[in-house]
Formats: C-alpha cells, sequence, structure tokens
C-alpha cells in the first residue's frame, strides 16, 4: 500500500477503510474508458505552509470570518490583502463581492433605469432627480404618507419583510440553512445596450425613476423574448439586467431522426422547451419588484408592484382617453406579496371608497366560499388610510403574465385584429375557443349561482386569460360591496349575468366588442360563420326559454352538453401531457437535490483541517466518487462530458443499488471498489454531520 499523506488536499490517497484495493494503476472505472488525470488537481496550499500563515478565504470572499474566534485556524490578518483584493476596502474595484456589493445596490445613482411604474406614485417622499416628470395619473393621485419615514432617496431601497418561516424551507434537505433574499440585481447602464441593442441616447436624460411604458416595438427590441401584447412585460423587460437565457437547452435542428426505440437525446431528459420558458416567464413576473418605490405595505401586504398600465398606456399623443372605470371608481391593481404566507397577490385599490354600511364588506365572506377554476377567487376586503385617502382594497389570487380578454382580443396588439375576412379554417379554430370559453364561463356562473350570488362583472376587461385558452372571471364581489344597498333581486342580477354572457360570446365571434349594439346583423354573422348550435345557444342566451320562463344554467348546460364533453376530454388529454413533464421534472428535482448534497459536503475549506472531518473514510470516498461521476478523462487525457454517465451515477446513488464500481484515486496508486449502496450511506452520514455542525 501507498504511504498515505494525511494532510494533502484532493483525493489522492485512501483512508484504510475503503483501501480494499490498492497498487493498481490506473484501471479504467467501471468498465468506462477512465483514466483519471492527477495534473488536475491543485492543492490549495503548498505542502508544509503551516494553516496560520494561510490566509483565510472567508476574509478574502467576505471580508470576515464568522469562525475567527470559534477556533478557525487561518491568518485573519487583513493588513496583507492588496487594496484590490481586500473587500472591505471601498472604492475598489476588484472582482470582490463586497466591493461589488457598494455598486450592486440600487442608489440615485444607479444607472438610467426606467421602471415600469412611476415611483411617484402618491407623495413622493424620496428625493426625485430635479428633471422628474410625474405621469398625469400619478399627479392625480391620492397623497400617501408611507410608513417608513426613512424610504428616502439615500437610503437603500427598500428591503422587503422577512418571508415566514415556510418561505424559509426549500427543501427538507434545506432545512436549517438560512434564507437568503435575492440580491435585486443592478440596473443595466442603457447606454451599454442589451445583447449590443444600442438604445436611444435621448433616454438617458431622462429622469431614470419616471415612468415611461416602452412601446411595443421598442420594447421587443430591449427584450427580444418578451410578448408583445402583455403591458406588464414592461417590466419584466426592464428589470432584467440581461435577457434570461429562454433557449437555453433549447432542442436546435436538424433533428435526429435515426434513433433507436431506447435512445434519447438530451432533451428528452427535461422539460418541454415551451413550457419551461411559459413557467419561467411567469416565475420572473412573480418575481419582480418595483426598485426605490415608495407605495406603502398596505395591511399585511408588502413589495407593492402596480400592473395597470392602461393610464400610462394613453398618455401618448394619438392614444385613446383612459377607458371610464368600470366600478366608478378610479381604481389600481398592484401586485403584493403577503407577509402571512410569502404568497403573491392582486391588490386592486378603488380610490376615494367610503364605507357606509359595515355589512357591505362583509359580502366578501360569501364570495370567499366560491370556488371555481374559472372565477379568481378574493380573499379578502378592508379599507385603509394607507394610501393618504379613503380606500377600499380587494385581494385577489394572482395569475402572473394573465391579460384580458378585452387585451387579448380588441386591444391595439391583438392577434385577431386583421380577421375580418378570416377563411375556414380560421372560423374553425375561433369556434373552438368560443366553445371553450363558453364551458368555462357556463360553469363558473353555475358555481355563482348555486352559491346565491350572482358574478355582475360578466365583462371583456373583467375576464382574465390566464393561460392559452383558460379564463377566470375577475373582480367578483366588488360590485356587490359597492352596490350593497341597492336591492336589486338576485334573479335579475342573475338574468343579467345571462345577457352579459351572450354579449361577451358575441363580440368575440364577431371580433368587435360592440357587436351587441348591432345585434340583428351580429347574429346574421353568426349564422354565417358557425355552426347552427352556436347560433342557438345565443338565441337562447339573448331570448331565453322558448317556454317563456327565466334562463336556467341546468338547461344551458344541457344545450351545449356535446361540447361540454368535448372540453373536458381535452382538458384530460392535456393533464396528461403535463403528467409526463411532470414526470420528467420529478427526475431532476431529486437529482438536483443530491447535487446539493454534494455541493454540501465536498471542498469544505474550513473543515479541512478537522481530523473528524476530513480525513474519514466517508468524505474521501464522496470525493473519489465525485472525481467517478463529473471528472472522467478518456485515454488521451481529455475530459469525457457524458450527461448518461452522470444520470445513471446519480440515479443509482439515489436508489442505493448493490451495483460496485471501482473509485480510483487522483495519483492513481490506489482504487476502492464500492457498492451504491455504501456510498449513499456515505452521503447521508456525512450530510447529517454536517447538519449536527451547522
Ligand atoms: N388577478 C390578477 N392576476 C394577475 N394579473 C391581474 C389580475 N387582475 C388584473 N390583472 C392585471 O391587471 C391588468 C389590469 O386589470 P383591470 O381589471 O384593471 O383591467 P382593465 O382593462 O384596466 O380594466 P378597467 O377598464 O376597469 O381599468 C390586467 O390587464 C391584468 O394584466
Amino acid at each position: 500500500m501507498s504511504s498515505l499523506n494525511p494532510r494533502a488536499e484532493g483525493p489522492s490517497s485512501p483512508p484504510p477503510l475503503y483501501a480494499a484495493v490498492s497498487g493498481l494503476k490506473t484501471p479504467p472505472p467501471n468498465g468506462r474508458a477512465g483514466l483519471y488525470n492527477g495534473n488536475s488537481v491543485s492543492p490549495r496550499r503548498a505542502k508544509g505552509e503551516a494553516a496560520n500563515q494561510t490566509q483565510c478565504r472567508n476574509i478574502v470572499i467576505y471580508g470576515y470570518c464568522r469562525y475567527q474566534d470559534r477556533g478557525c485556524i487561518f491568518n485573519h490578518d487583513t493588513s496583507n490583502i492588496s487594496p484590490s483584493k481586500n473587500p472591505a476596502s471601498p472604492g475598489q474595484s476588484g472582482n470582490h463581492i463586497n466591493a461589488d456589493m457598494s455598486k450592486r445596490k440600487l442608489n440615485v445613482e444607479s444607472a438610467s433605469f426606467t421602471p415600469g411604474q412611476s415611483p411617484s406614485f402618491g407623495n413622493a417622499v424620496m428625493a426625485s432627480p430635479p428633471q422628474s416628470k410625474l405621469s398625469t395619473k400619478a399627479l392625480e393621485a391620492a397623497v400617501f404618507t408611507p410608513r417608513m419615514s426613512a424610504l428616502s432617496a439615500a437610503s437603500p431601497p427598500m428591503s422587503n419583510p422577512p418571508l415566514p418561516p415556510q418561505m424559509n424551507m426549500m427543501d427538507p434537505m434545506m432545512q436549517g440553512a438560512s434564507y437568503m433574499q435575492p440580491e435585486i440585481p443592478p440596473f443595466p447602464n442603457l447606454s451599454q445596450s442589451f445583447d449590443g441593442m444600442a438604445l436611444d441616447q435621448a433616454a438617458l436624460q431622462q429622469n431614470p425613476y419616471e415612468y415611461n411604458p416602452v412601446p411595443p416595438q421598442q420594447h421587443a427590441q430591449v427584450n427580444p423574448y418578451a410578448h408583445q401584447n402583455n403591458p406588464n412585460e414592461v417590466y419584466y423587460a426592464q428589470q432584467s439586467y440581461q435577457p434570461v437565457q429562454y433557449h437555453l437547452y433549447a432542442p436546435i435542428g436538424p433533428h435526429k431522426q435515426n434513433l433507436l426505440s431506447y435512445q434519447r437525446t438530451v432533451h428528452d431528459l427535461f422539460l418541454k422547451d415551451s413550457v419551461r420558458e411559459d413557467l419561467q416567464k411567469k416565475a420572473e413576473a412573480s418575481l419582480q419588484t418595483l426598485p426605490n418605490s415608495t407605495l406603502p405595505n398596505v395591511d399585511s401586504y408588502h413589495s407593492l408592484v402596480p400592473l395597470d398600465l392602461h393610464v400610462a398606456k394613453s398618455q401618448g399623443k394619438n392614444a385613446p382617453a383612459p377607458p371610464q372605470p368600470t366600478f366608478g371608481y378610479t381604481s389600481w391593481v398592484y401586485k403584493a406579496t403577503s407577509t402571512k404566507d410569502g404568497s403573491y397577490y392582486i391588490l386592486r385599490r378603488l380610490e376615494g371608497f367610503r364605507l357606509s354600511n359595515e355589512k357591505a364588506i362583509r359580502v366578501v365572506e360569501h364570495w370567499k366560499r366560491v370556488m371555481n377554476a374559472n372565477v379568481v377567487t378574493v380573499h379578502d376586503a378592508f379599507t385603509t388610510r394607507t394610501f393618504g385617502d379613503n380606500s377600499i382594497v380587494f385581494v385577489f389570487d394572482y395569475f402572473p403574465l394573465s391579460q384580458t380578454i378585452q387585451d387579448v382580443h380588441f386591444g391595439p396588439n391583438s392577434r385577431y385584429q386583421n380577421r375580418q375576412h378570416a377563411n375556414q379554417t380560421q372560423n374553425a379554430n375561433t369556434e373552438h375557443m368560443l366553445w371553450s370559453y363558453i364551458v368555462q364561463l357556463a360553469s363558473a356562473l353555475k358555481t355563482i349561482h348555486a352559491a346565491g350570488l350572482a358574478a355582475r362583472v360578466i365583462q371583456p376587461n373583467k375576464i382574465l386569460l390566464t393561460n392559452k385558452n383558460r379564463i377566470r372571471i375577475n373582480c367578483c364581489s366588488i360590485l356587490d360591496v359597492l352596490n350593497f344597498d341597492s336591492g336589486r333581486p338576485l334573479v335579475e342580477l342573475q338574468q343579467e349575468d345571462y345577457l352579459a354572457f351572450g354579449r361577451v360570446i358575441l363580440a368575440i365571434a364577431c371580433n368587435n366588442p360592440h357587436a351587441a349594439l348591432n345585434a340583428q346583423k351580429s347574429m346574421d354573422y353568426v349564422s354565417r360563420t358557425y355552426s347552427p348550435e352556436l347560433k342557438n345557444f345565443l338565441l337562447y342566451i339573448f331570448n331565453g326559454p322558448a317556454s317563456g320562463g327565466p334562463r336556467t344554467m341546468d338547461e344551458l348546460l344541457g344545450m351545449i352538453s356535446f361540447q361540454l364533453v368535448q372540453n373536458f376530454d381535452s382538458s384530460l388529454h392535456q393533464n396528461d401531457t403535463l403528467e409526463t413533464q411532470l414526470g420528467r421534472e420529478l427526475e431532476n428535482g431529486r437529482l438536483v437535490r443530491l447535487l446539493c448534497k454534494f455541493g454540501f459536503i465536498n471542498e469544505r475549506p474550513e473543515f479541512a483541517h478537522d481530523r473528524g472531518w476530513s480525513e474519514t473514510g466517508d468524505r474521501y470516498l464522496i470525493q473519489l466518487f465525485r472525481d467517478y461521476v463529473f471528472h472522467q478523462v478518456d485515454e488521451a487525457g481529455n475530459p469525457v462530458i457524458d450527461l448518461v454517465h452522470v444520470l445513471s451515477c446519480l440515479n443509482k446513488l439515489d436508489a442505493g443499488t448493490d451495483e460496485r464500481i471501482m473509485l480510483v484515486s487522483r495519483d492513481e496508486q490506489n482504487c476502492l471498489i464500492v457498492s451504491f449502496r455504501e456510498l449513499k450511506r456515505a452521503i447521508e452520514s456525512s450530510f447529517s454531520e454536517l447538519q449536527k455542525r451547522g
């Protein structure tokens, strides 16, 4: 057996426990081409160098070492760190985290950035840059006094309140590791452009905090991956300091057609690109924040981000006037984070509303119990003076990147704009979509009416498209609170729901938001273009049953039963597809957890000289296994990059199979034969020991 150097770094020599086979010269591990390249090992410090002369890495990286007084044996003297390396020295431009931090923090000198919505909502507490231009609506907005007057321009950006405990647990495996609020990324110096696309210099002269929505065309330039239709993504694009790499892992053709049935490409192992991209965009929209925001925390909600950009959009010269407020009050829509559960919600604030009857707001309690997949659930309603006026706030579920039917079908960027002379296929597609909408709205209305309520908000700007062909009625309960004393009978309100339902479907069918104003002409168009079933459905809605009584949901559902079955079938198919995708990611999630454990265990500098940690067989074994999985080289010493090898090793490790592999030390003097079961046990015991020390 070769002599062991207990202090040697890197898994060059085995501890006695696992030195089952030694002295073999570079055997290929597990029958694979697997010579180990010892040259790649770079010891952290020269052999024989005393530990107390070695600069502590924590000092170099973080500027301090939390173990300094708790037994860390490395040198903590900062005087011998060159200024460019010393993270604590201000103004240095080294590659050091702390030095960068001061620059990364957003401050008044941050590079020109035009956030999606002005921080000047309400009273601008922060010192605005001199050329500040406020949007019309912002100027008219009610004054508010933020709770924290410390939110001045000089202060660092508002830090979010701590997340609730459950948010601190990424995974049971990660318990104990403290959650770190991600640093808000620095905003780009726009003059440097995204991906080499230079932006208008004039824009740089503007107030960097001014609300200045990017027009769709320009938006597309800023973020080549942006949806053009969704104004929400104005924030999204502006807040990205570099475009998200949605194309990562994208299966760029030509694709191999001659794969055998058992062969897989890498892309088969991961989530479908379109699904991944969609989810990533939604996650990013959910995580967006408004830097330097002066919006207050409201009740138990913080980090408000305004979403309704209609007012801003209409500020252009030829833009139409802002739409009339739907509820008779100026309304604001904010995405917000709850301090109670860390989830995202929509706060809809109606400005200047004074609650005259306490009972009115209790109506929301009935709505809270309405659970339907096509209704945006309302969670709460409360009055507040936090914005400096009397406002009422309704709390709804948040669906990232959703758009209203109004925007999707009748908005300026609608893809249905030029459908006046649609061909047969387009009409068939439209009818398919219409039936999907009809079935979903009917389902929502059935639940609402069965609960003894009426929706009262079935109109294109209050129906959200939250996914492809997936709609939800938004803003339920608001009119019930606002018009509490109107005393209108429920039956009348419910019958109005049917009419509103018909008007929305007719408008979409005719691709004209005002189709219901000329009902006869519109119905002629429907008869000419779509199936008789659709026409009969609309006739029932508008004229009521032939018997003359009120419309009933059961009767209506009976009329569209064939479509119900078809929609149910499509939805099951979609479920199956998503479940398949989920299965793929399940595998990956499992492996990521394993990799995290590896990362936690391997190469811990603070324990490098702790005999109890670094010199026992387990850690040594894990290091050799890490080399076996990731650092294989071929006969010529070139790295072998084989994802299948990695995945199969990790899967066997996770399952703890009895299959044995041969691990070779880096100095190629020793090798060990060990089963995946033993490796699994070694990783588990090392990880639990690490948790005990943490
Ligand atoms: N529950 C929600 N989840 C996610 N986004 C939402 C939600 N409700 C509204 N939004 C976003 O806010 C935007 C504005 O919503 P709002 O209901 O005010 O529509 P609107 O067309 O502006 O209506 P109005 O004409 O009454 O102002 C929507 O386009 C949508 O992007």
